[in-house]
């Protein structure tokens, strides 16, 4: 113990925090002093610094809103009054101070916190995120209900606040202003707080960003003075004389309306969001607001504030492996095979290369998609076009219509988000534009918000998608090659987080597959094991498991889902007692494509053993990649034990291994 907590020198071992020892839930500090509360905020860094230095997170954002959390905290009642946090993975200061601080180094881990926040977690999360850009729509419906169950006889009558943070990067999301386009024409008292580090994942984009730029460097963080006289102006009541006077003095300053306040917000700021002495009165006078309207308060931070070495990364430390904090040196995974996405990454270069149609399209996630590589060879071909995944999706599709090849590289979960776009504006036009669906599957320590499991249900149910899935880092070249070249609709491809096998060479560039033609990789004549993607691996495993019991085992890889190798998955039917298909994805994917079509051919009326394996119907919580996949039993051992209960030779065969 007992390095003092000194901003950017933080202690090795847990700091000394006796102020924040006392806080076990917000409402013990709600007596603090503003220099007690100072403090709390102090250790409040500290301790957030040392916890995830052990657990690995988001840490970037949670330091940017330090004295945010304290300060909203101190003068809200929460959890009575809401405190929304969009996106959620800034909250590990807010988790500290409602009652879970306790658990804070289990973050992420098996079993442990979420990175994000859960309404099953605590009462002080009122409501789940980690898309982003969902708060103020969230927000404003709480606050509707509110003033809804005020005329509902029996209920009691409820005054309660309702505030909303968001970050600038969410704020570049189509939902923020379809949420403050509604909020702004009603009267319903909700607070958004803007908190505007010039930062999202990557250096933020658009014109919505360059504006708050333009309003912070034309608006210079106003005096405490200046800014309870813009308060006194709209609030007139619980203001002292002192602050109306000088209203009169800050009147001329502070005329100019801002495209919020256009919107219907009434407006505040900019203020200096660590600051406590200006955070915690303006705070207090819009708790004590009576007016209706709705309020947009617009902090100014800094991502990875007051730890040096995330001040000084140019992501400023948005998402960490766990850290020395002293030097700041983040563990590296030891060395291993590339990534899949540097995989996809250079696979596409290497296409782009050759065709200058081709162009990129990311929702605010550059280096995740590995497109940043691609955006330093191509700049003018690359399109970062903020956190707006439905804008992605039909911005490529009119460029498609000209006859660009837009590659839209994004999560499987992400593009959930603009599943009407791929229906009405791609499919429905058959327009070319390319699906690159990373993070397929489960993705370990961000849990189930974050899991790549509906794509192939999602996508599977839409006529004339080309879907594929990599087996391994060449297949994912291959695959690369192959949506390039096909021009007659969309096609989307999906692979893994993570490292690939290293098992085989990657080709410089793709060589075109045959659409809709699997191969098989090892012939036998009992089980049939069909894979969908990157378990192949895990099929070869569990083949050999069989063979050594006696089972011979033909293993075979589809490639693609739609359209389906027809003639690949009759035979397997027709040639063997059993067939497993396994995918890493939800019920209603690959499997169900290869039954409705067997089911059809009568070729399940005779004495096959249809076995589909999927990811089991429930979200599945962060822990390691490993533990999820042994947990949801798309493993070796357990394709190898569904494949000889289904021949019921269980008794007979020398036991699976477990
Ligand atoms: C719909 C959606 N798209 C992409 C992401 C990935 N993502 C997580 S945080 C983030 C940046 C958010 O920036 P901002 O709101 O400014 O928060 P900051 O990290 O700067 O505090 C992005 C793009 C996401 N969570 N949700
Ligand atoms: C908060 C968020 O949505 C992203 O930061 C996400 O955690 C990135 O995950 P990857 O590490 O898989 O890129
Ligand atoms: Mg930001």
């Amino acid at each position: 113990m007992a390095n003092p907590p000194v901003p950017g020198t933080p202690p090795v071992t847990a700091p000394a925090t006796p102020l924040l020892d006392r806080v076990r839930v917000p409402s013990d500090m709600r007596n603090f002093s503003a220099d007690q509360l100072k403090q709390v905020a102090e250790e409040l860094r500290a301790e957030t610094i040392h916890a995830v230095s052990q657990t690995g997170g988001h840490l970037g954002a949670s330091l940017g809103v330090v004295e945010l959390t304290v300060a909203i905290h101190a003068v809200f009642d929460t959890p009575r009054d809401r405190l929304i946090w969009d996106v959620g993975h800034q909250t590990y200061p807010h988790k500290i101070l409602t009652g879970r601080r306790d658990r804070i180094r289990t973050l992420r881990q098996g079993g442990g916190l979420s990175g994000f926040t859960r309404r099953s977690e605590s009462e002080y999360d009122p409501f789940g995120a980690a898309h982003s850009s969902t708060s103020i729509s969230a927000g404003l419906g709480m606050a509707v209900a509110r003033d809804l169950k005020r005329a509902i006889p029996g209920e009691p009558h409820d005054d309660r606040n309702v505030i909303a943070v968001i970050g600038d990067g969410a704020m570049s999301a189509g939902m923020a202003y379809e949420a403050m386009n509604n909020a702004g024409a009603m009267r319903s008292r909700l607070i958004v707080v803007l908190n505007d580090n010039d930062m999202s994942i990557a250096p933020p984009v658009g014109a919505m960003s360059a504006y708050l730029s333009r309003l912070i460097s034309s608006r210079p963080f106003l005096s405490l003075r200046e800014m309870m006289a813009k308060l006194a102006r709209r609030f007139p009541a619980p203001l002292e004389r002192a602050a109306r006077r000088a209203d009169e003095y800050a009147r001329g300053l502070l005329t100019g309306g801002t495209l919020f306040e256009e919107m219907g917000f009434y407006y505040v700021g900019p203020i200096d969001g660590h600051s406590l002495d200006h955070l915690l009165p303006v705070l207090r006078n819009l708790r004590d607001a009576e007016d209706g309207a709705p309020i947009l308060l617009h902090v100014v931070t800094q991502k990875g504030k007051g730890y040096a070495p995330a001040e000084a990364s140019a992501d400023k430390y948005h998402a960490v492996s766990k850290f020395n904090v002293v030097t700041g040196t983040q563990a590296k995974a030891p060395p291993g095979p590339p990534t899949y996405t540097k995989v996809f990454s250079q696979a596409l270069i290497a296409e782009a290369e050759a065709d200058p149609r081709i162009v990129a399209v990311t929702a605010a996630m550059p280096s995740g998609t590995g497109l940043d590589a691609f955006q330093k060879r191509f700049p003018k071909r690359t399109f970062d076009v903020g956190i707006a995944e439905q804008h992605a999706v039909t911005f490529a599709a009119g460029m498609a219509t000209e006859g660009m090849k837009p590659f839209v590289a994004i999560y499987s979960t992400f593009l959930q988000r603009a599943y009407d776009q791929v229906v009405h504006d791609v499919a429905l036009q058959k327009l070319p534009v390319r699906f690159a669906l990373d993070r397929a599957g489960l993705v370990g320590a961000d849990g189930a918000t974050h899991a790549g499991a509906y794509d192939i249900a999602y996508l599977g149910c839409i006529p004339e998608m080309v879907l594929m899935a990599a087996a391994d880092e060449a297949e994912l070249a291959h695959m690369v090659a192959t949506c390039a070249a096909f021009d007659e609709g969309p096609t989307a491809l999906r692979f893994p987080r993570g490292e690939g096998f290293g098992l085989v060479p990657v080709p410089a560039r793709g060589t075109v597959l045959e659409i809709g033609r699997g191969r098989i990789l090892r012939e036998g004549s009992s089980v049939a094991l069909l894979s969908y993607g990157a378990r192949l691996q895990e099929c070869l495993k569990a083949a050999d498991e069989l063979a050594a019991r006696g089972l011979s085992c033909t293993v075979a890889d589809a490639r693609f889902a739609k359209p389906l190798d027809t003639k690949l998955v009759e035979q397997l039917a027709r040639d063997h007692a059993v067939m497993i298909t396994i995918e890493e994805g939800s019920v209603g994917g690959f499997g169900s494509l290869v039954m409705q079509h067997l089911a059809w051919q009568g070729l399940l009326d005779g004495g096959l053993k249809f076995r589909p394996m999927v990811l089991p119907d429930v979200f599945t919580d962060h822990d390691s990649p490993k533990a999820q996949y042994e947990q949801v039993g798309l493993s070796a051992a357990t394709i190898a034990a569904h494949a000889v209960a289904a021949l019921g030779a269980g008794d007979a065969l020398k036991p699976v291994r477990a």
